[in-house]
């Protein structure tokens, strides 16, 4: 059996004032679609940073493809979490040239995996245009198409679908759905749940920095499934807080 893409066990890290997350087991297994979903301050982002090792767990561990966070390959990784980085006197494709490069590409591969990326995220048309002259919507294109035009093994989204169109949510399932059937495992945030239902082969709920359980893609009605699952879990904890 191959080791999943990602596998984190016990992972905790608690902010002054309590938040964070605590005692999460989770994993990414290669050719899924994983999505993470909660309410804003559940706890998401914290999650995805432990995962890529932006923010140092309290305790717990993390593997990348089998191997620790201190000795990952990271030309295999592709993320955007946050604010997608663009260099803003650089135009689209000199972004996603640096971004190849960066990745371990050679320049002639790295402007094939440029130009095919344009493509599949239709952003040929911004291949010329200064990053901080785009649109909220293209700039995050170019954030997406940096993270995945290497075909990474290993992909984790924050809200992808924050600020794209609906044109830009279908390119970029399309595109999740290619790298994980390739292989790759994919881990996405979203609160759009039934975007997610669509994508998604599993589902993980976290509510106030804990995993608290999964939703079934296919479910009739995924959110009301989702919110009880969290006024339970809400509930539970109101009567035996910490
Ligand atoms: N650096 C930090 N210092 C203190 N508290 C933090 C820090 N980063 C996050 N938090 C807190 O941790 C909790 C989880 O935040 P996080 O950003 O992970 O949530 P999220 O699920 O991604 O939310 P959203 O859907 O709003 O993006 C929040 O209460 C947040 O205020």
């Amino acid at each position: 059996m191959t080791a999943p893409r990602i596998e984190a066990c016990g992972l905790t890290r608690l902010f002054s004032g309590g938040a964070g997350v605590r005692g999460v087991d989770f994993d990414v297994i290669a050719g899924e679609i994983h999505a993470l979903v909660g309410l804003n301050g559940a706890g998401k982002t914290t999650l995805m940073r432990l995962l890529l090792g932006m923010l140092r767990p309290t305790s717990g561990a993390v593997r990348i493809d089998g191997r620790p966070l201190r000795t990952a390959d990271w030309s295999t990784v592709g993320h955007l979490v946050e604010t997608p980085l663009a260099y803003g006197e650089l135009d689209g494709r000199a972004n996603l040239m640096l971004a190849a490069r960066l990745h371990g590409a050679d320049a002639n591969r790295a402007a094939r995996m440029v130009d095919d990326v344009l493509t599949e995220l239709n952003l040929a048309q911004y291949a010329a245009v200064r990053a901080r002259r785009m649109s909220l919507g293209n700039r995050q294109r170019l954030g997406l198409a940096a993270a995945l035009q290497h075909h990474p093994r290993v992909v984790v989204l924050d809200e992808p679908t924050n600020a794209l169109d609906p044109a830009g949510v279908i390119l970029l399932r399309e595109a999740l759905v290619r790298r994980a059937a390739d292989g790759a495992g994919v881990l996405v945030s979203s609160h759009h749940l039934d975007e997610v239902a669509r994508v998604a082969h599993r589902i993980t709920v976290i509510n106030a920095g804990r995993v608290i359980g999964t939703l079934d893609p296919r479910g009739v009605d995924i959110e009301r499934s989702f919110f009880a699952l969290v006024h339970a879990d809400d509930t539970h904890r109101d009567r035996s807080p910490l």
